[in-house]
């Protein structure tokens, strides 16, 4: 990280209420001036207060959940949206294919690679594969400022390779943080401002104009809605954006990622309430996963098994990926599939194969299912990922295309998976939720283990089970009793292999988030004060 205090914004042309804190970067003077902070400002200030409220009416419903007050369905008050006939504005020309869609970091290099990499789009990631250190966040948006004006190049000190955009190039899509993260660096009359709207404000207001003026437009990935009203808030801020930057209407388009398990209940209403924004919706399994063990976790009788034996083809998630396919093509709306977990994996030939045939059969069940197009991890994946969409998909997308008209229930969405739980299962979360946190408190957001993927998403099932475990005592290969003595035995003995300056850290939140009466909602939520305590000492 280079630190520069002369670049430093003068502190008279920050907007009144606005501050800056922490360490300094070189790209600040560019990307937050003066105006660019005051629309940030003016994002936080009419939208921040409703933000909070949506988040404590979360925590309220789970709090009802847990007491059995309350269960999931369809809500009632919403039937005349589902039964009546409407469809969503048509999406733009060049996202009406999106049959595979690369997701990355926001790093230089991946951000030129995966705009090479031969897929329909590219999801720059500030959300599941970023950790936010501020220097991350702001280099991501000076390198997306860069690749937008095809002016991103790289080299490489290390391989001494350069690179630089091909002629033909991913459509980009960005992906904010969620509403429930904060910006800590950027505060609005003495708040740290929403994420999302750090994320989404600043990436807009430099890059909007700029990408309609070159025939495409500013197209984001909106992830971890909980509701309709959620939805509506996006909506509100698209319509705020679009206002003051003298933007068309309808300019600013989303994908939505369906990605918790109450939000599965109200996937009409989120493409009603962003009906002239929304392009389509999203199948993202591993938060939905996750969702599902935070939302029904305290249930006896919703007890998941490990997290390899949950599958796109376990009922109930079946059941949500059908119901997102036929949601959307009744409304217009592309049903985007989701991340098969598996990367290729170098110097073992047969790990490899097995790899490419996990990935090959998950985009063949996708596209034979009917989604629209889905999402790959790794370059290497695209050609995959083409060639299972284009065997059943002759046009654009699969939206006109006649679907089985079977209702799925609330019940069927809310089965919980079979499977067993073992020792191994733990113990394999354990290593995974531990090596992933210590990677996101040195910067890292995603990082390959065990040649899987792991990210924000996949990490979150990992500690969620295990406090799921603990709090039901459940039994382990039906032998041994899960209970904190032994959690504490297995991650020491887990950990002996590892040593590294922020390997304590992560251990010590592992145990906090997997031992709390009242796990945190999301584990990026006490990571990130550890992340802020480590920036701010730098
Ligand atoms: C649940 C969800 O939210 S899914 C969405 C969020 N997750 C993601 O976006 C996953 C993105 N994927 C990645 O970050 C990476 O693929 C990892 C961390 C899993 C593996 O990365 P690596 O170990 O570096 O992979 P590997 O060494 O095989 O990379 C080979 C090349 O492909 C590039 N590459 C790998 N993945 C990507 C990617 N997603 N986008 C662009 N380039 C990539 C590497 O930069 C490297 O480039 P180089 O040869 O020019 O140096
Ligand atoms: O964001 C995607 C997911 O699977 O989670
Ligand atoms: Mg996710």
């Amino acid at each position: 990280m280079t630190l520069s205090s002369s670049l430093m914004p003068p502190v008279s042309d920050l907007p009144p209420g606005l501050a800056l804190r922490g360490p300094t970067l070189p790209e600040q003077a560019a990307l937050l001036t003066t105006d660019a902070l005051a629309f940030l400002g003016s994002l936080e200030r009419r939208f921040g207060i409703r933000r909070r409220r949506l988040l404590a009416a979360r925590t309220e419903r789970q709090a009802r959940l847990d007491a059995h007050e309350e269960v999931l369905d369809f809500p009632a008050e919403t039937a005349d949206i589902r039964a009546a006939d409407w469809t969503i504005a048509p999406p733009p020309a060049d996202l009406q294919d999106r049959r595979v869609e690369i997701t990355g970091p926001v790093e230089r290099k991946m951000i030129i690679n995966a705009l090479n990499s031969g897929a329909k789009a590219f999801m720059a990631d500030f959300e599941d594969a970023s950790s936010p250190t501020w220097a991350t966040m702001i280099q991501g948006q000076q390198n997306l400022f860069d690749a937008v004006r095809r002016t991103i190049d790289y080299h490489d000190p290390q391989s001494g390779k350069s690179y630089r955009l091909n002629d033909q190039t991913a459509v980009l899509i960005v992906r904010p943080r969620g509403w429930h993260m904060t910006e800590a660096h950027l505060t609005v009359d003495g708040t740290a401002i929403s994420a999302s709207l750090f994320d989404f404000g600043l990436f807009v207001f430099h890059n909007a104009r700029e990408l309609l003026r070159r025939g495409s437009g500013p197209y984001f990935y909106l992830p971890k809605i909980e509701s309709r009203h959620e939805a509506a808030l996006w909506r509100e801020v698209f319509d705020a954006s679009e206002q003051a930057l003298d933007l068309p209407a309808g300019s600013i388009r989303a994908t939505v990622l369906i990605e918790t398990l109450p939000a599965a209940f109200e996937m009409d209403e989120i493409l009603y309430e962003l009906r002239d924004s929304i392009v389509g919706l999203n199948c993202g399994r591993w938060d939905y996963i996750f969702s599902m063990i935070k939302t029904l976790g305290k249930r006896a009788d919703f007890i998941v098994p490990d997290r390899a034996q949950v599958t796109m083809t376990s009922p109930a998630l079946l059941a949500y990926s059908q119901l997102l396919i036929k949601t959307c093509h009744r409304r217009g709306a592309h049903a985007m599939g989701g991340m098969a977990a598996h990367i290729p994996v170098r110097n073992d030939d047969a790990a490899n194969q097995a790899a490419f045939a996990r990935v090959r059969a998950d985009k063949e069940r996708e596209a034979a299912a009917g989604h629209d197009g889905t999402w790959v991890a790794h370059p290497g994946l695209v050609g995959i990922a083409q060639a299972a969409f284009d065997a059943v998909m002759p046009g654009p997308n699969q939206v006109a295309r006649p679907l089985p008209d079977s209702d799925i229930s609330a019940a069927a969405l809310q089965q919980p998976p079979q499977g067993t739980i073992t020792e191994a299962g733990l113990r394999s979360n354990i290593r995974v939720a531990i090596q992933y946190l210590n990677a996101w408190l040195c910067g890292q957001g995603c990082v390959p283990l065990y040649h899987l993927m792991e990210d924000a998403a996949t990490a979150e099932i990992c500690r969620m089970q295990v406090w799921q475990w603990l709090h039901h005592r459940v039994s382990l290969d039906g032998l041994h009793t899960l209970t904190p003595a032994l959690l504490h035995q297995c991650v020491a003995e887990e950990m002996t292999t590892f040593t590294g300056e922020k390997f304590a850290a992560a251990c010590s939140l592992f145990l906090d988030l997997c031992l709390s009466d009242s796990p945190p909602p999301f584990l990026t939520l006490p990571a990130y004060d550890y992340l802020l305590a480590y920036d701010f000492l730098a």
